[in-house]
């Protein structure tokens, strides 16, 4: 039996951050993908005691015999897939010493929190059951990009197809989606896999790859909108590598200093979001409207990128950015946790090829790395080979 799901990343348009203090944000998906094959042996089959996880693309792979699984998380197949659980305490440390038992090479060690999703994630929704799970990824890893998010949702698509609950229908051909209790409830195991990596989500990135398109987010609460018009954005990738995690924790740690000026801040990017979401939902019938509304939509951005530095989250690498792209009269912000990672520029409709080109060919001689993704696109979605 075999099933691959995959999971977009995305961009956040406007409100990282401030998002997990409460603010609204905006977020799209990206045709960048997280997948994840789930793979169940026949009982004939060698690996049959075994679980395996093969990280493809960064060349490791892991594996527990299922009897240590089971004497590390005994408690966890009393739970029950259809009810998202938290891994805290004990299951946290059992699942430390897990992944610890893989020695993981030193310069690779940010995956482990990723390996711990995956171990929790598996448990709780397929029990002790050996199988080999494949994981490949077109996402940069800790860039703004949500990777974490994305494997998270992936996992929870992969595991949940073959759940006892799942109603999908398997003799589909090529890619299929969720129906909307399976969506929430996929989300839902995500955003757990999300705490692990993060510490303290908003949901907003497991939201947005869990549903595609655009969304904008408050307090737990989607709601989904669409452009108008087609957003271009240019997303440059500084590769200065940063935590989520410890950009999130430092955000709170300012907040906890400075309560009443972090709370207008917050505030600020609240306003910020919601009216980049009304913007970016009116209709633009002609191309000066279109105009007015991209100029308006890079202000806010500007405005939005301002706020970031006041949260101690922008970068050397950043502003590098920002001064390059300013040269062609255009506006950037960063996306994501910040601290490195990506930055976004508004490519206007109307600007010539020839200037996108050089924008990029001067971003590149920084050594930063430039792509155009597609904005918007679907959320997760599985597709079933080899099953029976
Ligand atoms: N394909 C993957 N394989 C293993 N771990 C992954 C993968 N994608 C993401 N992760 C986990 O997510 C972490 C990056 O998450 P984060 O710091 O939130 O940045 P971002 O979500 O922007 O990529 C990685 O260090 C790793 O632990
Ligand atoms: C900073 C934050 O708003 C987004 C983090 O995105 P990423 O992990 O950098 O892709 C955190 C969150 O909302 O959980
Ligand atoms: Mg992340």
């Amino acid at each position: 039996m075999e099933v691959t799901a995959r999971a977009p990343g995305k961009i956040i348009l406007s409100g990282e951050h401030a998002v997990v203090h409460g603010s609204t944000a905006v977020a799209a998906s990206i045709n960048l993908y997280t997948y994840i094959t789930l793979r169940i042996p026949p009982p004939s089959a060698e690996t049959n005691d075994t679980l395996i996880l093969q990280l493809k693309d960064i060349g490791l792979e892991f594996s527990w015999p299922i009897g240590r699984i089971k004497e590390a998380l005994p408690e966890s197949n009393g739970l029950d897939s259809s009810t998202p659980a938290t891994c805290s305490g004990k299951f946290a440390e059992s699942i430390s010493a897990l992944v610890e038992e893989q020695n993981i090479p030193e310069a690779k060690l940010a995956l482990a929190s990723g390996v711990s999703a995956f171990l929790w994630l598996y448990t709780c929704i397929q029990g002790f059951k050996p199988a080999t799970v494949i994981i490949t990824s077109e996402l940069p890893l800790g860039s703004g990009l949500g990777s974490s998010a994305a494997i998270c949702v992936a996992l929870s698509a992969a595991f949940l197809a073959f759940s006892k609950s799942s109603s999908l229908d398997k003799g589909h051909q090529g890619w299929l989606d969720f129906g909307e209790n399976e969506l929430e409830l996929l989300n839902k195991w995500a955003f757990e896999g999300e705490k692990i990596i993060h510490g303290k989500p908003s949901g907003i990135d497991n939201t947005v790859s869990t549903y595609g398109n655009m969304i904008k987010f408050k307090s737990g609460g989607l709601t989904r909108i669409k452009s108008a018009v087609p957003l271009r954005m240019l997303i440059t990738n500084t590769k200065v590598g940063r935590n989520t995690k410890a950009l999130v924790a430092g955000v709170s740690e300012r907040t906890l200093r400075h309560p009443d000026a972090m709370t207008s801040v917050f505030n600020a990017v609240d306003s910020i979001s919601k009216e980049l979401s009304t913007i970016i939902q009116a209709p633009a019938p002609d191309d000066i409207s279109v105009t007015e509304k991209e100029e308006k939509i890079g202000e806010l951005m500007e405005m939005n990128q301002g706020l970031l530095q006041c949260m101690g989250v922008s970068h050397a690498s950043i502003e590098t950015v920002l001064r390059t792209t300013l040269k062609f009269k255009l506006t950037s912000k960063l996306t994501g946790a910040g601290g490195g990672g990506c930055v976004l520029t508004l490519l206007p409709t109307l600007l010539s090829g020839t200037v996108v080109d050089k924008v990029i060919a001067e971003l590149e001689t920084c050594g930063f790395q430039c792509l155009i993704a597609g904005i918007g696109g679907k959320g997760a979605q599985v597709s079933f080979c080899g099953s029976s």
